[in-house]
């Protein structure tokens, strides 16, 4: 048996589809075209690639985007003061700004700066403390894109057995919060491992979905997975370089013995990543319209 292969690619073309439309519509009817800043502080390549298939996601679909990148000394002062500008910005209704920052930067200070009608990232305090009570507000990418695989792809998470393993701020704590909502909710019971956790696989083992999001190749192996689960893969490990010089990427999830056992999984790269991109281009769409009193 062979797991159903979950793509990511996919659905985010049919999500870019519909969110092309709903652009189209906002420029004739309304004269307003949704536009986006992102911002990087530094030379990490990995961001780097991040940042640029998000402003070519912008290009495609007719969303404004404007690039910051700055040098990595710059002082968390003059981040806050471009950060302050793009609050006051009518042109911009979405503001990201890459993490990791440098460390002489305090991330929660920049990022609680940004205004939350902007945070398309949903990283601002206001924003987690909407989505904890079930509120609408901007959700941030990973853990909504993967809530969109489970609804597109037609997997129960009505009282579902979810398992995530990693509780970072920007992945494994909003997608259990996400997970266990009951109203427009997914209503899943959820269980969070992490590096104290006693016996991961005892927990993996009990789980209809698994979420992985630690950042260790190859972490989840067959035998931590019941037969017939549903994988869902958020690592994005670099493990390498090809001669050409393009990064060769591996997931948290030992992918071709775990296909095996598992009922769906999805892939890495063409799963979860392209989604999280996506879900940032949807957010801002729902900041413009937003702005303008539509929603
Ligand atoms: N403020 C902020 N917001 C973020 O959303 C954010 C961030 N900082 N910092 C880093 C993480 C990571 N992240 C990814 C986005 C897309 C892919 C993605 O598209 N991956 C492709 C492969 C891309 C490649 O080839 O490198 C795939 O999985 O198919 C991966 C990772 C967003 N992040």
């Amino acid at each position: 048996m062979t797991a159903r292969i979950i793509s990511g690619t996919e659905i985010a073309q049919k999500i870019r589809e519909e969110l092309k439309e709903e652009i189209d519509l906002l420029k004739s009817r309304h004269g307003i075209t949704p536009g986006l800043a992102t911002v990087i502080v530094g030379d990490d390549p990995a961001s780097q690639t991040y940042v640029s298939s998000k402003i070519k996601s912008c290009q495609a679909l007719g969303i404004f985007s404007t690039n910051y990148p700055l040098h990595e000394s710059t002082s968390e002062k003059e981040l806050l003061y471009l950060v302050k500008t793009l609050n006051d910005d009518p042109t911009i209704n979405g503001i990201l700004v890459q993490v990791p920052l440098p460390k002489h930067i305090n991330e929660n200070k920049v990022l609680t700066a940004i205004h939350p009608d902007k945070d398309v990232d949903g990283f601002h305090p206001v924003n987690i403390g909407r989505m904890v009570i079930g509120e609408q507000g901007l959700l941030p990418c990973t853990p909504a894109g993967i809530q969109q695989m489970l609804m597109r792809s037609h997997v129960e998470t009505n009282g579902a057995e979810v398992v995530i393993v990693g509780r970072s701020n920007i992945v494994g704590k909003p997608i259990a919060n996400m997970l266990m909502q009951k109203a427009g909710g997914a209503n899943a019971t959820v269980t969070v491992c992490h590096s104290a956790t006693r016996d991961i696989a005892s927990h993996t083992r009990r789980a209809d979905i698994l979420i992985s999001a630690i950042g260790k190749p190859r972490f989840i192996t067959a035998d931590m997975v019941k037969p017939g689960a549903t994988v869902i893969d958020v690592g994005t490990n670099e493990i390498g370089k090809t001669p050409a010089g393009k990064r060769i990427l591996c997931g948290d999830v030992d992918f071709d013995n775990v296909k095996t056992v598992a009922g769906a999984i999805t892939p890495v790269p063409g799963g979860v990543g392209p989604m999280t991109i996506v879900i940032l281009m949807a957010n801002t769409v729902k900041a413009a319209k937003l702005a303008h009193g539509l929603q």
